[in-house]
């Protein structure tokens, strides 16, 4: 049974991944879109996770593959409906995510009215680290996550700057999906996003908390 395994593995057997957009004023602005007056949120596919040592494959009919750098919240316990205040009963813990994004396909798709599963629901889109028990985190909102491409900086943001907290996140999307144990919601990502090519190399981190290297392959 899932459940019986140990949260520290939640990769294996999480289902849900629900990725919230434009929850940070500056890349909103460098995207050029308007701010969200509601969380705005997709899907990404379980089979979208990649730990580190595998590499993340940029899908074939991608030109433009791009990083974003977020916070992942991970749910202990099934949520529906919950209230702000309950909501953070609700998390078990953490994990530094990357939301891959095919960045042509997602502004065809734009253009065209079509969901953003292609640009961001491929295979190895959703690479995660290691998984951070809640007590490690006393305030999930005074974080500071990083990303680097080949040593050069490129993202830097705080969490404090998110526009929904975390508790309004889990409240307001588990009125519309059941949150179950073992999901992933994907807070969004600060400025700074930009294409990877094939042989570069990522490197990603919550400052004082940890950090994770993927390759970028073809
Ligand atoms: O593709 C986008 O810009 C929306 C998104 O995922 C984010 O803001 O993290
Ligand atoms: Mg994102």
């Amino acid at each position: 049974m899932a459940t019986s395994k140990p949260l520290s593995r939640f990769w294996e057997w999480g289902k849900n991944i629900v990725c919230v957009g434009r929850n940070y004023a500056e890349h909103a602005k460098e995207m050029g879109s308007a701010l969200p007056a509601e969380p705005l949120f997709f899907l990404k596919p379980s089979s979208a996770y990649v730990r580190e040592g595998s590499p993340i494959l940029r899908p074939y009919y991608c030109r433009n593959l791009h990083h974003e750098v977020e916070l992942g919240v991970v749910i202990g316990k099934r949520a529906r409906a919950v209230s702000q205040e309950a909501a953070m009963e609700h998390v078990v813990g953490y994990a530094l995510c990357l939301d891959m994004t095919a960045r042509d396909t997602q502004e065809d798709c734009k253009k065209k009215g079509l969901p953003w599963t292609l640009a961001k629901g491929f295979g190895s889109s959703c690479p995660v680290s290691d998984f951070v028990p809640k007590e490690k985190i006393p305030d999930p909102h005074k974080l500071q996550i990083w990303l680097k491409v080949n040593g050069k900086l490129r993202q830097e943001g705080d969490t404090s700057s998110m526009i929904f907290s975390i508790p309004y996140l889990i409240s307001y999307i588990s009125e519309i999906i059941p949150l179950e144990e073992g999901d992933l919601i994907l807070t969004g990502s600060p400025k700074g996003v930009g294409s990877v090519e094939a042989n570069d190399e990522i490197e990603a981190g919550i400052r004082d908390v940890l950090s994770m290297r993927f390759k970028v392959a073809q």
